[in-house]
């Protein structure tokens, strides 16, 4: 087995800090042949879909990946843009925002990167950036509020993966979750606020997250419970009553039971119990992709209209405003604490130095 090394190491480089920040990830293109090289290796993942391996082999190759491809490649077409798949751009547009702040402190002893769990840029390629720009300490961050072990367990398997077939390995910290970060609470509730400055309040607030299989739950997935705790806190911190909100669940994937409530049965029911004005927000995503833009912003509008609602409107992602971006900044740096920063240049030069020496004469010695 050869491990791969650091061949770029020089021992006058000093040891920097490397933030990798993560997304899921998208097609390269809003065709059906790059959504079917997404969607293989997105539902491959074991931990994504936990079905048998050999029956879902037979499920994935002959049933969905000659159905759904297609299907899905022209709901990509409607949210693409000229800088690709939203999510692609909004978390693009994150680490810069993250990037130029830690830079305004630290100078160049904090590199980011990021990178997606599936398709491009990968994983490794992020970490392998890092690596090149002298990163000798690690903290990744998935851009995923709420742990699951679909999302940010599988972004862990990646890093883990990548490390198996590496010679040095870096000083490492993951960040597992920020459901209940107060930052985090504060910048959603604020955005809901500034919704309602502009358009006034609803009579319900809808909170939707992507869900998940129930089975998921029952075996210990923490992801519900952090959902629901993630709308708590929000209505908590706007003042909600109990009746004024509600959590539900969508992207429903497949046959089995996902986590209840469905966000689009809720509202094809909610005209009918008296509720015609709702606003939507998706404290899950990070970024706005298809599952907010097309799903919560255009199909869960029409199902809400048709069944009698008079006012929907979808409240953004944080996205890359500088809200989100102190959120993560602050995530990022509570995780640096008591890493050694050396901004001593001359000390390090001639530390640097006295260890090349000894590393020249060892290796003199060994000719
Ligand atoms: C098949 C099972 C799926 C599970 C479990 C699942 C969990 C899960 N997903 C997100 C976040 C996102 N999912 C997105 C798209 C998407 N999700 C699934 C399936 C499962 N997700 C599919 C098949 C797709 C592809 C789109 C489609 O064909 O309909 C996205 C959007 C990606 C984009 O490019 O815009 C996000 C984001 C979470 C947070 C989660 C569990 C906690
Ligand atoms: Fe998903
Ligand atoms: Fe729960």
């Amino acid at each position: 087995m050869a491990y791969q090394g650091s061949p770029k190491f020089t021992h006058h480089q000093c040891d920097k800090i490397g933030v990798l920040v993560t997304n899921l990830g998208t097609p390269d293109a809003p065709t059906t042949s790059a959504l079917r090289a997404y969607l293989r290796q997105f539902l491959s993942d074991p931990r994504v879909v936990e079905v048998p391996r050999f029956i879902w082999w037979l499920i994935l190759n002959l049933i969905i990946l000659r159905i759904r491809p297609r299907r899905s490649a022209a709901a990509y077409r409607t949210v693409w843009t000229e800088r690709g798949s939203p999510l692609l751009y909004h978390t693009a547009d994150q680490a810069a925002g993250i990037r130029a702040a830690l830079e305004r402190k630290y100078g160049d002893d904090v590199v980011v990167e990021f990178a997606m769990r599936y398709g491009n840029p990968s994983i490794s390629k992020g970490l392998q950036s890092l690596f090149d720009q002298g990163a000798r300490k690690l903290v990744v961050l998935p851009l995923y509020p709420h742990y699951s072990a679909a999302t940010t367990g599988s972004t862990f398997d990646a890093i883990a993966h990548d490390f198996t077939q590496r010679r040095w390995l870096p000083e490492f910290r993951f960040i597992n979750h920020y459901h209940d970060h107060p930052a985090y609470i504060k910048a959603v509730a604020t955005s809901i606020q500034r919704h309602w400055d502009e358009h006034g309040k609803p009579q319900k607030l809808i909170l939707s997250y992507h869900g998940v299989p129930l089975k998921y739950l029952l075996k210990g997935d923490p992801y519900h419970c952090e959902c629901h705790k993630t709308s708590r806190l929000i209505a908590e911190h706007l003042g909600l009553e109990k009746d004024a909100y509600m959590t539900t669940f969508q992207s429903r994937f497949g046959r089995e039971e996902w986590l209840q409530p469905y966000t689009d049965e809720t509202l094809k029911h909610l005209p009918e119990q008296g509720v015609h004005s709702i606003h939507v927000v998706c404290p899950g995503f990070s970024s706005d992709c298809l599952e907010t833009i097309e799903e919560i912003g255009e199909e869960n509008r029409e199902y809400f209209m048709e069944a009698g609602g008079k006012e929907y409107s979808y409240i953004p992602a944080l996205n890359a405003t500088p809200e989100h971006i102190d959120v993560l900044v602050q995530l990022i740096e509570s995780n640096l604490q008591d890493w050694h920063l050396d901004h001593n240049e001359d000390q390090r030069h001639a530390l640097a130095s006295a260890m090349e020496t000894e590393h020249e004469q060892r290796k003199g010695r060994s000719n």
